[in-house]
């Protein structure tokens, strides 16, 4: 592979759309649509399309029946029609694997074009899009928890120097990460629309999956979502939050959806789009870095994460990360976080489970 081509990336705007195999496209509809209150804008026997309320392109997330939960695409929009080929031409130089989608190949969206990224992930970019009726306005079908637009996606790979490395070659620029005393990166999160991230970088065996974020205007919204999941008796769908993260400023919630599929529901991060915004880093051993109240982090949450699809459909193999594991030296190795630098935490604040 090509580690740093000459040829100019393509000018990616936003994440736009995630691409997610479903084994129940009922079970999901009932989360995705009944709970999260996501727009229907097409569905059929295969698959459903869902679009956030302020969305005005086809979708914001498809569901796509079939036998093994895994991501299918991550979606970036572009600037334009021309910036697809662009895309196309940069990534043959990477030396990997492009494949050009006609209009209609995903419903709603024009021509288009599919990689195999260096990370191991499916990437598509895209400009040409159906456009449908945004609801930014229309009150009467927003539900109490009305999630306002897709935010991120966060990426589980095992060289977060390298990913972070290759994001920025392609003009990601990262605001926040974490990182130890020897230098090595645990997690960053980049951007090119002008917030906290467009993608994260977690560190861990990879390539898979880690989360989908959307965006709420108000933490109202997100309680809701808990109260909802309570009344439904499915309060297990609820796998870490709400809270506030140190990381990002945001509030927070993790949901597993009937797959596994990790969805965060997030709202209040900040402006980054000057160009000389400061780059936060956190200590790993600071113990507010991923809840600024200091809550811990469930253990599923560093380890569990969905399988990912080459461009045949085909799961995936895992690379182990060799550098150290977060979970691991927080509260483990060498036994302590801090609240207050220099200042041992009391161990019910250390985050150990029971
Ligand atoms: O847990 S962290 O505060 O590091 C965090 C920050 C922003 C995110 O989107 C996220 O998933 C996790
Ligand atoms: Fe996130």
């Amino acid at each position: 592979m090509n580690p740093q081509p000459t040829s100019t990336p393509p000018d990616i705007i936003r994440a736009a759309y995630a691409e997610l195999i479903v084994t129940d496209l009922a079970a999901s509809r009932a989360f995705y649509v009944g709970v999260l209150g996501l727009v229907v804008t097409h569905e059929d026997d295969e698959a459903i399309y869902l679009r956030a309320f302020e969305e005005y392109l086809h979708h914001s997330l498809v569901l796509r029946l079939g036998p093994v939960a895994a991501l299918a695409a991550l979606a970036y929009r572009v600037r334009s029609q021309d910036e697809v080929a662009v895309a196309a031409d940069y990534y043959r130089e990477l030396g990997v694997r492009v494949e050009p989608r006609a209009v209609g190949a995903t419903r709603g969206i024009g021509e288009a074009v599919r990689v195999e990224d260096p990370l191991g992930f499916p990437v598509e970019f895209f400009y040409d899009a159906e456009h449908v009726e945004r609801f930014t306005r229309r009150y009467d079908v927003h539900g109490a928890g009305a999630i306002s637009r897709l935010d991120h996606f966060n990426v589980m790979t095992p060289d977060v120097e390298a990913a972070r490395a290759y994001h920025e070659a392609l003009g990601f620029t990262v605001s926040e990460d974490i990182q130890d005393s020897a230098g090595t990166t645990y997690a960053a999160w980049m951007y090119r629309k002008p917030t906290v991230h467009d993608v994260a970088l977690t560190g861990g065996d990879g390539p898979r999956m880690h989360h989908i974020a959307f965006a709420t205007h108000e933490q109202h919204q997100i309680l809701h979502i808990c109260d909802h999941l309570g009344a439904l008796r499915q309060s297990d769908k609820i796998e870490r939050g709400p809270g506030r993260h140190g990381v990002s400023n945001a509030f927070y919630l993790y949901l597993r959806d009937p797959d596994g599929h990790r969805i965060e529901i997030y709202t209040q991060d900040y402006y980054t789009g000057d160009p000389d915004n400061p780059t936060l880093t956190w200590d790993v051993h600071d113990n507010q870095r991923r809840d600024w109240w200091g809550n811990p982090v469930v253990p599923s949450w560093y380890s569990e994460a969905s399988a990912v699809l080459d461009l045949d459909g085909v799961v995936r193999p895992l690379v182990a990360r060799t550098e150290p594991a977060e979970a691991a030296v927080t509260i483990g190795a060498d036994g302590f976080s801090y609240t207050r630098e220099g200042e041992p935490s009391p161990e019910y604040k250390l985050g150990h489970q029971l």
